[in-house]
């Protein structure tokens, strides 16, 4: 049985087409699991499926922020994150300390498209398999043994 997965959606603006369409031909996989996304991008996901979508702040404005908070509660599975590699962003402290809570908190990430069909195909989303999440003991524990 397939467990429900709280996904988060983020495009750059030059890749939001792409997440659109990609999003568009997996409509069916995202429903029943807990939307999030930054403001933009939630906007257009909403428009696109009809799916609710939980609304942060758009990204340079603090979203990509309010994202980082959500998984350092423990509140995030899955990060779909289509970035921009050709753009310089205002924001990109806040792009680069998302990216890093991700890593942190073993939060499944894909920065494109590939990837987001790996994590949408997997055993992971359909709930045979589960993440484990690393306390910060077991960092420190690491780093000293
Ligand atoms: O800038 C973003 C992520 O870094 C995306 O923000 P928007 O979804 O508001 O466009």
């Amino acid at each position: 049985m397939q467990a429900k997965k709280r996904i988060g959606l983020i495009a750059h603006d030059a890749r939001k087409r792409a997440l659109r369409e990609f999003v568009r031909a997996h409509a069916g996989k995202f429903g029943g699991h807990e939307l999030f996304a930054t403001g933009t991008t939630g906007r257009m996901i909403e428009k696109e499926t009809g799916i609710p979508v939980r609304r942060f702040k758009s990204g340079p404005l603090g979203g990509d922020q309010q994202m980082g908070a959500l998984i350092a509660d423990g509140g995030l599975d899955i990060l779909i994150f289509f970035t921009d590699p050709m753009t310089t962003m205002p924001h990109d402290v806040d792009v680069k300390a998302l990216v890093r809570l991700c890593t942190l908190y073993n939060v499944v990430l894909a920065c494109n498209q590939a990837s987001a069909d790996f994590v949408l195909t997997s055993a992971y989303f359909d709930g045979a398999y589960e993440r484990a999440v690393p306390s910060y003991e077991d960092y420190v524990n690491r780093a000293i043994s």
